[in-house]
């Protein structure tokens, strides 16, 4: 069987005062999606340990904590323990990133890097065989709702060659500015896990956008497994 599209949506863009009932819209999600920031690393300040505990007490879905903050070392930690399946952490941040890495597997947890968008996908040469997954950032980290810059086209293919050159097979997501409208686009490119926040949570049936944006991606996937045969 050919790679399966994975859709992971960003409780950045839910109703915190009903996120429970958010939660339970997006069951059918791959990952749920927790933005983690500091107001340090990034401009904004948003969700700690207590509100990855939440949704594991509220959700089956796996958690996906994308840890937008500065010295992810001192913290990581509090999110093993509030229950996160995969924790990514900025190559930007981690001035450890072999032993964050070794740390998260060891807890049995699943471990990811993340590129900003100004970061060339080579710093990540020498840790990709041991990666569970690569974020591209396709939006600079802080806010929901920004536009998708599109030479992340163009990175995602330097990473797949990459990939390729020193063998490794992370999973490969993307996040921000993701939508019905480019979605198939960037998976023709090597994505498979898409991060989707206000496209998902701006609909009026997120399940159904959930459902929507996979089958695109999906195509996507297919078209691009079939050219490379
Ligand atoms: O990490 C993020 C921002 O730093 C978010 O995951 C991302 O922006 C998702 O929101 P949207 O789909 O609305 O762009
Ligand atoms: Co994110």
């Amino acid at each position: 069987m050919g790679t399966l599209a994975r859709i992971a949506p960003s409780i950045l863009s839910a109703d915190f005062a009903h996120l429970a009932r958010d939660l339970d819209r997006i069951s059918n999600a791959d990952f749920i999606h927790v933005d983690v920031m500091d107001g340090h690393f990034t401009g904004n300040l948003t969700f700690g340990p207590g509100m990855v505990a939440a949704c594991k007490r509220s959700t089956d879905v796996p958690l996906d904590v994308h840890m937008m903050v500065s010295n992810p070392d001192e913290t990581i930690g509090w999110y093993v323990e509030a229950g996160a399946d995969m924790i990514t952490v900025h190559a930007e941040a981690s001035t450890h990133l072999h032993r964050t890495v070794t740390y998260l597997k060891e807890h049995g947890v699943k471990a990811g890097a993340v590129l900003n968008p100004a970061t060339p996908v080579g710093v990540l040469e020498d840790i990709l065989p041991e990666l569970d997954m690569v974020l591209v950032m396709s939006v600079n980290p802080g806010f929901g709702g920004q536009r998708f810059i599109e030479g992340t086209y163009a990175k995602l293919d330097r990473l797949q060659a990459l990939c390729r050159a020193v063998g490794a097979h992370p999973l490969i997501e993307v996040d921000g500015g993701i939508s019905a409208a480019n979605i198939e686009d960037v998976a023709r490119h090597g994505a498979d896990v898409f991060v989707a926040g206000s496209a998902v949570f701006g609909s009026s049936d997120p399940a159904a956008e959930v459902q929507r944006l996979r089958s695109l991606a999906q195509s996507g996937i297919d078209t691009a497994e079939a050219d490379a045969a």
